[in-house]
């Protein structure tokens, strides 16, 4: 690696010797290159001089991760005398740009066709650009001192272009290119322009008239050849031999003379036009392999349904061994996937990998059970290499511990034999836990964690966690964690972490099953260069798992649909989803007694609980798992045949995920949804989505009418009232209670309705408030309260005379009529 000095930054020049340009000055947009594909990496629009920080730091971050030289080309190209770009491994050259005053632009790398001109008396290759709009000349010269004249310079940067030596006639015959009288020279001498060398076609054509088509010396081409110099020699200059030979034919016919005499010039001519044709076929080649190589790529594209977005975006892999190959990743990575059971890659690890290992930003969606997780943990394993003491090197931000756990799980397996510390923020409190003793102590390379979690250590006086040396942000469903919620949501706390993840080189990474235009709106504008990739058609449901929606009238059709399902034969493990923790409480109470292994997960259950729910399930003790949103998205539960939405999803994001939970990996899975007559309003975008992923929808379903705006929002921040799920007898408290509550609905004053917090004349507080205040308060003063006799007031018996008069009316017939009918069928 070499530095060097470049207008007012310095920059370094990568293993290619290449630094693309930095000083172009303001008004000159430039455009940079990558040279093996035609597609401007960069757009940058130089008005500012702070624009060439920007330059700066897009051309660092290219050197970091780009294989390939990079090239730069004006904005202004088609003012250039250029045909056809030449390969310029500009290493050691540098352009000096004379601007007829005395300061002078240093550009190292720059596309254009050299001429030669006379500069202070010396001949010099010259390029012609443009610095704002005035037109300068550009002296190519080495950037450190070596011999290299013009003439090397010359042939160094026109390897592989087109040279019209037409065009450049005048410039030709300045520097003695050609001959006054039309005939080529060439021009091979190496020390110097001015000095020549005999060539095979000089000696050929030892004399040439004008006139004249009869007066020639004859000359042995095989001496001719050995006067020619090297073999080497004779390589390097192929390409200038095919057109001054292209421009000797066009003379030669102009002028009417003919050139050759004798079987040996025959012989000459046709070495010579099979050389060319040699060439021409070498050149025609190399454009139909990048042809064949763009097909080749379209066509894994096209037919593994990988979308991609966004420039210079590297080939996707077709097997894993690929990445030892072309990316130098460890065998034993290679292994492990093998291990787990990854053979071939799945279409979004096909793409996500090599750009990832390429260190690009990017935005990736692909249906559920794709394999997104490996997709950026191998990348990531990859690039950490082995342990350090840097600390964080790798955080991955996943909205559930569940999920979180589960990636951790995943990328222990992955990271076997790497020696690589990987470790889920998991318990934190008095007693923390291991892995967070090593998060804090920086022996962590990689860390898994939900933002709640991190956000906590973040907010610590003093801080015991830094990210200032995370080189990859990667986030998990991330269009959950760009979710505003009521108090404030997932947002927040992901732009706290973004902001403390601060490291210059800090590349990020958004995985989601769904795509959310204000992520992809936030990504274009603040990462870098993002690309964006999505398998398949963006926001559809997963091919794989058939899908039904079943009408069940009112609530309690549900559990009657459910009940029949079970007679008929049930399929385990089932998912069952409901809307709220209170909801899968009251189903597991229900089903509890029919027979079947079921339990439920919500977020009232401790962590360890929550374990051993999960541990269960995947275990198979638990057939049927009733549970909320928590398990909603992520969560891989392998085998789930059966995913039954109780409560119909709040939108069709969250049914993608919910449904997503089977039919993972390829394999087939089946999803239920029941809809009562009080989800109609949000039916048809989610009947749309099944019809459009091969489903059958009722004609009727399809017919409803569709949500408003604000009903859709308001769904999704409140959950929709609905009826308990109950077979058994109401207490008489309940049903005072479901009364009561539909009264309120209907906006009838209910007296003693909700409660009124009963307040304690002395203190003000509810006796709630003052229990609690009694067990802290000294046994004298909690005496003297209770005598107070404020508590026993509002507790005080009312009459039965003031009952019947506080009794409320009941409006609503149709509630009594179903309560009777539901009594009269229990015991009857
Ligand atoms: N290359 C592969 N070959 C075979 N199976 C794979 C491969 N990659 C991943 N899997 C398996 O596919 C399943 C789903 O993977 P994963 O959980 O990463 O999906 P996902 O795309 O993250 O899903 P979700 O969107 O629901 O989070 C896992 O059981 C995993 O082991």
């Amino acid at each position: 690696m070499e530095g060097f000095s470049v207008g007012k930054s310095t920059m370094k020049t990568n293993e290619y010797g290449l630094v693309s340009p930095l000083t172009y000055g303001p008004g000159v947009d430039a455009k940079i290159f990558d040279c093996g594909f035609r597609h401007p990496v960069e757009k940058i629009e130089m008005e500012h001089e702070q624009n060439f920080d920007i330059l700066q730091k897009v051309t660092a971050r290219r050197l970091q991760g780009i294989h390939m030289p990079l090239r730069l080309e004006m904005e202004r190209r088609a003012a250039a005398k250029v045909s056809r770009l030449p390969f310029l491994p500009s290493s050691n050259l540098m352009l000096d740009v004379l601007t007829g005053k005395e300061d002078t632009l240093d550009f190292s790398d720059f596309l254009g066709m050299p001429e030669f001109r006379e500069v202070s008396g010396q001949p010099h290759a010259v390029v012609e650009l443009y610095v704002g709009s005035t037109k300068v000349h550009g002296r190519i010269v080495p950037l450190t001192p070596v011999i290299m004249d013009a003439f090397d310079i010359f042939k160094k940067l026109r390897r592989g272009a087109q040279f019209d030596l037409k065009r450049f006639r005048d410039d030709a015959l300045k520097f003695r290119m050609v001959k006054d009288d039309g005939a080529y020279e060439r021009v091979s001498d190496t020390a110097g322009i001015g000095r020549r060398k005999r060539t095979v076609s000089e000696t050929s054509w030892k004399s040439v008239e004008s006139n004249s088509s009869s007066k020639f010396t004859k000359i042995d081409p095989i001496e001719a050849r050995k006067e020619l110099g090297s073999e080497d020699d004779e390589e390097n200059q192929s390409d200038f031999d095919q057109e001054s030979d292209d421009d000797n034919d066009g003379k030669r016919m102009n002028s009417g003379v003919k050139l050759m005499s004798g079987i040996d010039d025959i012989e000459l001519e046709t070495e010579r036009k099979k050389k060319k044709k040699r060439a021409r076929t070498k050149s025609e080649d190399e454009k139909d392999l990048f042809a064949e190589d763009a097909e080749r790529v379209n066509r894994i594209r096209n037919e593994n349904r990988i979308h991609v977005n966004g420039t210079d975006v590297p080939p996707p892999i077709q097997s894993f061994t690929q990445l030892v190959s072309e990316y130098g990743m460890k065998d034993v990575l290679i292994k492990n996937a093998a291990d787990v059971g990854y053979h071939v890659p799945t279409p979004i690890q096909m793409q996500a990998i090599p750009l990832m290992l390429q260190r690009r930003e990017l935005l990736a969606s692909a249906p559920t059970g794709s394999g997104k997780t490996a997709a950026f943990l191998i990348p990531l394993l990859h690039h950490l290499k082995e342990p350090s003491k840097k600390g964080i090197r790798a955080l991955i931000v996943a909205p559930t511990r569940e999920l979180a756990a589960q990636i951790h799980r995943e990328c222990v397996r992955l990271s076997e034999g790497t020696h690589l510390r990987c470790h889920q923020l998991d318990h934190i409190g008095k007693k923390s836990s291991k892995a967070v003793r090593a998060v804090c102590s920086s022996k962590c390379d990689l860390l898994v964690c939900t933002p709640s979690r991190l956000i906590y250590l973040l907010n610590r006086d003093p801080c015991p966690i830094t990210l200032k040396s995370v080189e990859w942000l990667v986030v998990d469903e991330s269009d959950k964690l760009f979710e505003i919620g009521t108090t404030g949501g997932f947002r927040e706390q992901l732009a706290r972490i973004y902001t403390a993840c601060n490291a210059a080189n800090v590349r990020r990474a958004l995985f989601s099953a769904t795509f959310a235009f204000d992520v992809e709106q936030w990504c274009k504008l603040n990462l870098d260069n993002v690309v964006m990739t999505s398998i398949g058609a963006r926001n559809t449901a997963v091919e794989t798992v058939e899908q039904e929606l079943m009408f069940v009238g009112e609530e309690y059709g549900k559990l009657v649909a459910f009940r029949n399902m079970i007679l008929k034969g049930l399929n385990p493990p089932v998912l069952v989803f409901v809307q709220s923790k209170d909801r899968a409480k009251e189903l597991f109470r229900e089903l509890i007694y029919d027979g079947i292994n079921v339990d439920v997960i919500h977020s009232d259950l401790t962590q360890l609980q929550r374990d051993n729910v999960v541990k269960g399930f995947r275990t198979g003790k638990i057939w049927v798992l009733i549970c909320t949103e928590l398990m909603g998205r992520g969560v891989d539960f392998k085998g789930v045949n059966l995913v039954v939405n109780y409560d119909f999803p709040p939108s069709t994001v969250a049914y993608i995920h919910r449904i997503g939970r089977t039919g993972r990996a390829g394999r087939a899975g089946k999803a239920i949804t029941y809809v009562t007559q009080q989800d109609f309003p949000f039916l048809r975008s989610i009947a749309q989505l099944i019809k459009n992923s091969g489903g059958t929808v009722p004609d009727f379903m399809l017919a409803a009418p569709k949500a408003s705006r604000n009903l859709k929002n308001d769904l999704k921040r409140h959950a929709p009232d609905r009826r308990r799920i109950k077979t058994d007898p109401y207490t008489r408290k309940e049903l005072k209670d479901m009364r009561q509550k539909a009264m309120m609905k209907k906006g009838i004053k209910v007296e003693g309705f909700p409660r009124k917090k009963r307040e304690n004349v002395v203190s003000g507080s509810s006796p709630k408030a003052e229990k609690v205040e009694q067990k802290s308060i000294p046994v004298h003063a909690s005496k003297f309260k209770r005598k107070s006799g404020g508590l026993k007031q509002s507790k005080k018996k009312k009459t039965s005379k003031e009952n019947a008069k506080n009794k409320p009316r009941i409006p609503n017939k149709k509630l009594g009529g179903y309560l009777w009918m539901c009594f009269v069928s229990y015991f009857g």
